[in-house]
């Protein structure tokens, strides 16, 4: 998708939370009550989620292999049937009840859902049934938020024919951000933020994640990150973070590029 989606203007903070399949089974009440009290002080709230961990125990049980070629699943037409049923069918719903059981009105939602998100095939002889992202239809979620309602996305999208395609989480965060023009993007996985030679990384730049990426400091699951905050601070949004359960991790800033030189 190109950038300039033009920032919101409203007096409400916009932020967008995935969570991260490695994460998102070892949640308790104390993470989702920050979630609570973000919304209880008017921040508008959107909650993205991958199901990596789940998919790949559903493909087991189904005697199906996967592999993954950049932090993306190469994904066939017996494995998009899985994602689809695992990431909609259990992995959203049973995020829905845990945010609902905090005390946060929440519903479940998929690309499919009043065309959230429209995808063509990302490159079909290399990665199958995987979705590049087209088009955010953000009206459902300017009035879910409008009324207080926290929407929860699934990383499915939906190709003009209705065929659904597998999106890496990452991705579909770092462009809903986009579209809603979000204050701040924050991607909670396993790890706190981005790790290089053993040390936790506070702050990092794009041409410091170019260089880690370069030299292999930064491989698999965390490729799909950077790039998707880097793709963020180009188009203007101030803050993305890449965190750990204990919301402690990485800033990514797009200023202070003479840092890195
Ligand atoms: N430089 C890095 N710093 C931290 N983690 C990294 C780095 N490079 C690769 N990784 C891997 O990325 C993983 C997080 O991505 P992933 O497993 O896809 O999580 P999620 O399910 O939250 O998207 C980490 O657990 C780690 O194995
Ligand atoms: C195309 C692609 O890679 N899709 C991902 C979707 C789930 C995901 O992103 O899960 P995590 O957030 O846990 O990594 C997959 O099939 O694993």
């Amino acid at each position: 998708m190109t950038m300039s989606k033009s920032m919101h203007h409203t007096a409400h903070k916009r932020v967008v939370i995935k969570l991260g399949g490695s994460t998102l089974e070892g949640l308790n009440e104390a993470f989702f009550d920050n979630f609570k009290r973000l919304q209880e002080s008017g921040v508008e709230l959107i909650i993205t989620h991958g199901g990596g961990p789940a998919i790949n125990r559903e493909l087991a049980a189904q005697g199906l292999q996967s592999h993954t070629l950049n932090g993306i699943r190469v994904t066939n037409e017996a494995a998009i049937k899985v994602v689809q049923s695992t990431l909609i069918g259990q992995v959203n719903t049973a995020l829905v009840h845990e945010l609902t059981t905090a005390g946060i009105a929440a519903i479940g939602l998929n690309g499919f859902d009043n065309q959230l998100i429209v995808v063509d095939f990302l490159d079909q002889e290399t990665y199958g049934y995987v979705g590049a992202i087209k088009n955010i239809n953000t009206s459902l979620l300017e009035a879910l938020m409008g009324v207080g309602i926290v929407p929860v996305i699934a990383c499915v999208g939906t190709t003009e024919a209705g065929q659904a395609l597998n999106i890496n989480g990452d991705t579909v965060a770092s462009e809903i951000a986009l579209a809603v023009g979000a204050d701040s993007l924050l991607l909670v996985t396993d790890v706190s933020g981005i790790r290089i030679e053993d040390e936790y990384q506070a702050i990092a730049t794009p041409s410091l994640i170019d260089q880690w990426t370069e030299q292999g400091h930064i491989y698999g699951g965390m490729i799909p990150k950077v790039q998707g905050a880097i793709d963020c601070l180009r188009a203007g949004i101030p803050s993305v973070q890449i965190v750990g359960a204990t919301l402690i991790g990485t800033t990514i800033v797009a200023t202070s590029e003479l840092l890195s030189s």
